[in-house]
């Protein structure tokens, strides 16, 4: 590998490894303060699963309505703006939905599209991690498309959930939090996020939407 080569492998695992991962921690702790019961519910799962402070999390099957939150969150605020560029076929080009993409057109998929697809989702835009629970909800993550998919997909995807799942266990089972501008829960996703930022969907006002007051549970 050149040396350029190496620098832009570190590039991405750096971008894509990090930003993802604690933009969606920050994401599942907004949605859970603006509703209230949410996290009252999830902080009782996890005290319930974890009866010591100190314990941390790592099976998943035992706070399922965490894991349901995490998923619903990734489905609604896409961590990465989409599908990493492809190039149609070189010589033959591709026909796509019936439409015919000519050779070397660069191509991207739209994650959050898919994720608000209203053929797929009954009310797509509405945060309801009840969708994800059960054998039915289990069945629907196959839907998802938060790490892409194919030859190309997210190869940190497990320790991303591993992260995820860990560290969102530990905190929402440890701490209390609470806006520290209750306004700020009025915001929008599309137009909170930092449109100079094309890998990962950054916060555009992160002082004022990734901030949050945090006192110890017990
Ligand atoms: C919630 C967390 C994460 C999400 C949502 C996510 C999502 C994605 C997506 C959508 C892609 C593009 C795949 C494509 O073009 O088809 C990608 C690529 C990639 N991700 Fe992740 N990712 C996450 C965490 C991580 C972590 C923790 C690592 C490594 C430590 C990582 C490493 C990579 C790398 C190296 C690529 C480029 C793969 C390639 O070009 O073949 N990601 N990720």
């Amino acid at each position: 590998m050149s040396d350029q080569d190496v620098g832009s492998e570190n590039t991405v695992l750096i971008v894509a490894g990090t930003d993802t991962t604690s933009n969606v921690m920050v994401n599942v702790i907004r949605y859970l303060l603006w509703n209230p019961h949410m996290m009252a519910r999830v902080q009782r799962e996890l005290r319930e699963a974890l009866p010591e402070r100190e314990q941390v999390l790592t099976d998943p099957t035992a706070a399922p309505y965490l894991m349901a939150v995490i998923h619903e969150t990734m489905r609604l605020r896409a961590s990465t703006s989409g599908v990493w560029p492809r190039d149609a076929p070189r010589h033959a080009g591709i026909t796509l939905g019936g439409h015919f993409v000519p050779p070397g057109t660069v191509l991207c998929g739209s994650i959050g599209g898919v994720h608000l697809n209203p053929e797929t989702w009954e009310r797509p835009e509405e945060f309801d991690p009840e969708r994800f629970l059960g054998p039915e909800g289990e069945a629907r993550k196959k839907n998802l498309v938060i790490f892409s998919a194919g030859v190309r997909i997210c190869p940190g995807r497990h320790l991303a959930m591993l992260e995820l799942t860990m560290v969102l266990s530990a905190v929402l089972r440890r701490y209390e939090f609470a806006p520290i501008d209750p306004l700020s829960a009025a915001t929008d996703f599309f137009t909170d996020i930092d449109e100079i930022c094309s890998v990962t969907t950054g916060f555009r006002n992160p002082d004022r939407d990734c901030l949050v007051y945090v006192s110890r549970s017990d």
